[in-house]
């Protein structure tokens, strides 16, 4: 459930009309909901009720818009950052440095000193070298950094190849089988506080099934590494939880999740960190877009919108399935394609699908947008950045402008030997 729904035949967020959000703002825009990101922080942290100390930390990449960050952090949410910019932000909207985590494969020593300097809780290392690296730089202020080694368990989480993370030929953590001597190398280092696992299989998951299995993979490894006299206080056991895209989508729930991580982690007598993303933002926020042309096809005609592949990438991307429905519909239905204007065949959100009458100057929105939306836009064909507004209750904000591509030309650009 979200918070857009119709009121008099008309698509809303919350309770503010689309259309106004369109007349004021213009189109595409990305709507969110407050009311929404509150209900899904706090189902899934209730989800969490029966594991003793368990802490989130709001995947950032999904959506790292500023207002929606502190929204998050107002509800007791760290993050789990990719990038010094998105540690940046973390910080900017107010999450404490203890809860957040620094995940990816390819941290900078820029972006491990900007860490170390913010005083982050946690560094999830992904290889030897840079465990190296991180204690050197520790050492250096005279201090030790948190850290887990992220593992890779060779489990398939059964979703996109592309978005699958914990397969052993993915780039992501170290094999599992070697993570015993790993940590027994790293574990002395004087600038590491080395206290645990991570893990992250992949995104998007409709089966609890792998996460659990990854999970006790984990717990193994523990095991073994307490027999072989580590402390572990620590495990991280990422995100990756799938929300419904269609009606007939049925992911685990928060709750079932929630259960299942109870059943697995008993006795572990740790800190769990989860770091959830999609399942907090997707569901959301919408593209707002508005229908340009109705283009006769040669088996269906193209509905063309204002927004396209650089503003929503996943359809491109992903072969994802994105709802397209009618801000005022008629309660009609024609088969039709839906695109954008950018020119690449791929730059095609729906073929052949059933969808609401729409015609020319009609609005619409693209749903289930909230997580890796507007995070993964693009100026691409020279179009602007795309905008986005969150609405509270009867009111909205304007949480990012739209950005020309004009604004990033600028004649210092063209060097002098072709002037
Ligand atoms: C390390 C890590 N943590 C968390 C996430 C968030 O995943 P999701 O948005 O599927 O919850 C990702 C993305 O896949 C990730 O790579
Ligand atoms: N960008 C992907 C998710 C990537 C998850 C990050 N490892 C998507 O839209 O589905």
């Amino acid at each position: 459930m979200d918070h857009f729904t119709l009121i008099d035949g008309e698509l809303h967020a919350e309770n503010v009309p689309l259309a106004r959000i369109a007349a004021d703002v213009g189109t595409p825009v990305y709507v969110y909901s407050t009311a929404t990101f509150q209900r899904h922080a706090r189902a899934f942290r209730e989800g969490l009720a029966g594991v003793p100390r368990a802490r989130i930390a709001f995947a950032i990449k999904a959506n790292p818009n500023l207002a929606v960050l502190r929204l998050l952090a107002n509800e007791g949410f760290g993050a789990d950052v990719v990038s010094g910019g998105e540690l940046a932000r973390a910080l900017a909207a107010g999450m404490p440095p203890e809860g957040i985590v620094f995940s990816g494969v390819g941290k900078t020593r820029a972006e491990l000193d900007q860490g170390l300097n913010a005083g982050i809780g946690q560094f999830n290392l992904e290889l030897e070298e840079e465990g190296v690296v991180l204690s050197e730089l520790a050492v250096a202020r005279n201090i030790r950094a948190p850290a887990t080694l992220r593992v890779n368990p060779d489990v398939d989480a059964g979703t996109h190849e592309k978005i699958s993370t914990g397969r052993a030929e993915n780039k992501f953590g170290l094999p599992i089988s070697e993570a015993r001597a790993i940590f027994d190398r790293l574990a002395p280092l004087q600038g590491l506080n080395l206290r645990g696992v991570a893990v992250h299989i992949g995104s998007q998951l409709q089966s609890l099934e792998p996460l659990e299995r990854a999970y006790t993979r984990v717990g193994e490894l523990v095991a073994e590494l307490r027999a072989a006299g580590h402390s572990i206080t620590h495990v991280d056991l990422g995100g990756g939880l799938g929300v419904p895209y269609r009606t007939t989508d049925t992911p685990p729930s928060p709750a079932e999740f929630g259960e299942m991580v109870a059943r697995v982690t008993r006795g572990w007598d740790v800190e769990l960190m989860f770091e959830p993303g999609r399942v907090i933002a997707a569901n959301a926020g919408v593209l707002l877009t508005q229908v340009l042309w109705v283009k006769p096809g040669v088996t269906h005609p193209y509905v063309i919108v204002d927004s396209a592949m650089n503003d929503l990438a996943r359809v491109a991307l992903y072969d994802a399935y994105h709802d397209f429905v009618a801000v005022k519909p008629s309660g009609e239905t024609m088969t039709a394609n839906v695109a954008g204007p950018v020119c690449e065949s791929s730059d095609v959100f729906a073929k052949g699908r059933e969808i609401d009458v729409v015609k020319s100057g009609d609005l619409a929105v693209l749903r289930s947008a909230g997580a890796y939306g507007a995070t993964m836009a693009s100026t691409y064909n020279s179009r602007p950045l795309v905008p986005e507004v969150l609405v509270s209750g009867d009111t909205y904000a304007v949480v990012a402008g739209r950005i020309a591509a004009e604004t990033i030309m600028a004649e210092e650009h063209v060097p002098d030997w072709l002037k």
